[in-house]
Parts: structure tokens; sequence; C-alpha cells
């Protein structure tokens, strides 16, 4: 990801994410590492203003254009790796974990879906998939603090598989993860895949009008402007 200053996913990044996910798959891509051109930063998650005071149009369309995505990117056949050389709050957690296999630079970056820290939700997708990874118990503790895990911490609970001591480090790891991968044979390694996630992705596949219908109905009410405004002032003055 390139977009400075902090990659937060806007309608055209997500665009350009869908599209590479689209292409890859077709071109039968042997493998992905996702990370980040910033030196801190992987990705801040979703746009806050792709939800501040949003156009009704165009947040339906940015909603969508996240679920296809996540669903490319959870679902793909071929290996993904996470090299996360930065934080990685809310939606950038979510990227994190829907790859296979997490790489985080230590130690003074943080990871996780803040998202309550903010006054909003962290939708049941993005709940799912930390529960995925760290187990029901951790999740619940997690999601409700909206916590914010260091790397060590973030080892400790399975939410990254290791650790590194810099973006170079990272990718070499994450190298070795597709090199281990790319000895099996496709079909059968893509198959066992995808049946470990088909629950999570056939819940969001199976309501993704009724997600996009919340998500709209969240981001109009007043209160939740609130909190995103407040929330971008802070950021602003930091
Ligand atoms: C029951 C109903 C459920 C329905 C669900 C409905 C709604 C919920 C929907 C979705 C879930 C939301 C998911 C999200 O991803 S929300 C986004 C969460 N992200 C964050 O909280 C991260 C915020 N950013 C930071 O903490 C920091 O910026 C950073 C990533 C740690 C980097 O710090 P650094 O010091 O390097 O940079 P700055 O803070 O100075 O930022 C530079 C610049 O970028 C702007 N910016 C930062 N993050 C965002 C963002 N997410 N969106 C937009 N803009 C962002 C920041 O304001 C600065 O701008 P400036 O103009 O001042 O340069």
């Amino acid at each position: 990801m390139q977009k400075p200053p902090v990659n937060s996913l806007n309608l055209d990044l997500l665009v350009a994410l869908r599209d590479t996910l689209v292409k890859l798959e077709k071109e039968k891509c042997k493998g992905m590492i996702l990370t980040s051109e910033s030196p801190s930063v992987f990705s801040a998650g979703l746009d806050i203003m792709e939800m501040y005071r949003p156009d009704h149009n165009r947040a339906r369309k940015f909603w969508t254009t996240l679920q296809d995505t996540w669903i490319k990117l959870y679902s793909s056949p071929y290996p993904t790796v996470a090299a996360i050389n930065g934080h990685s709050p809310a939606g950038g957690c979510l990227l994190a974990l829907s790859c296979e296999y997490r790489v985080m630079v230590g130690p003074k970056f943080t990871i996780g879906l803040n998202e309550t820290q903010l006054g909003i939700v962290a939708p049941f997708w993005f709940q799912d998939c930390m529960r995925n990874a760290i187990g029901e118990r951790q999740a619940e503790l997690a999601l409700t603090l909206g916590k914010m895990f260091s790397v060590d911490e973030a080892l400790k609970v399975g939410l990254i598989d290791e650790i590194a001591k810099d973006k170079a480090d990272a990718i070499s790891k994450a190298e070795d993860f597709l090199d281990e991968q790319s000895g099996l044979p496709a079909l059968a390694r893509s198959t066992v895949k995808v049946a470990f996630r088909e629950a999570t992705l056939n819940r969001l596949l199976k309501n993704r009008e009724a997600d996009t219908k919340m998500f709209l109905d969240f981001i109009s009410m007043p209160k939740v402007q609130q909190a995103l405004e407040m929330y971008m002032q802070t950021l602003k003055k930091k």
C-alpha cells in the first residue's frame, strides 16, 4: 500500500486493492505479501472522511467495495502474508487478519480493532476475523475494550505469528512462509483454506445488503457523526 501519509482506506485505495486481488487470482498468483511503503503505518484503517457527513451513494459504494475487497482477500486461493511494518488499527488490522500469516515489526507499533474507543462498532465480520485468530474469550475482551496490542502482546495472544526486527526481516520471514507453501499441491491447499474460512465468508455473503444498510444507518446517526467529528479533531490537533 502506498497512499501517504497513513494508507487510510478510502474508496480509491479500496478499488485499487480489490482490482489487484481480482487480477492476482486471474493470473494464478503463487503468493502475496501485503505491506506498506510508510515507515511507521501499515494502514490507519478506514478513511474517516468517507464516513463523516457522507454522500449516501458514495458511502454505499465505499462499503460494498470494502466488502468485495475483504471477500477477495479472505478467500484467495493463493497464500497471503501480512508484513505489518507499522501501526495497524481497525480496518488496517482487518486486512492483516484476513491474510493467512502475520509478521509484525517490533517493538514499537500497535495493532487491534479499536473501533469501540472511537464510539463506532466493529462490524460482525471484523469481529469474526479477530475471533478466528485469537479465540472467543480474548476477542470479546479485546473488542469491548477497543484494545490496541503491542507487538509482544499481539504475539502472546496469537494475533500475529512472528516478530521481525525491521521491514526487510518481515519480508524475508513472509517469503519463508510462502516458500513453505509453494511445495504443496495448490488445489488441496486452497480447498482446505476455503473450508476453514467458509462459515465466516458465508455469514457476510448471505447478509451483505443487511450489513450495508446497518453501516449506512449507523453513520447517519447524529451521535456517531459527533463522535467521528471529535475524533478527527483529536487526530488533527495531534
Ligand atoms: C451495529 C452497527 C454496526 C455497523 C458498523 C458501522 C460502522 C463502523 C464502521 C466501520 C468500522 C471502522 C473501521 C475503521 O477502520 S475506522 C478508522 C480507525 N482508525 C484509527 O483510529 C486510526 C487513526 N489514526 C491514528 O491513530 C494515527 O494516525 C496513526 C495511524 C497511529 C499514525 O500516526 P501518525 O502520527 O504517523 O500520523 P497522524 O496521526 O499525524 O496522521 C497523519 C494524517 O492522517 C490523518 N489520518 C489518520 N488516520 C486517519 C484515518 N483513519 N482516516 C482519515 N485520516 C486519517 C490525520 O488526521 C493526519 O491528517 P493531517 O491533515 O493532520 O495531516
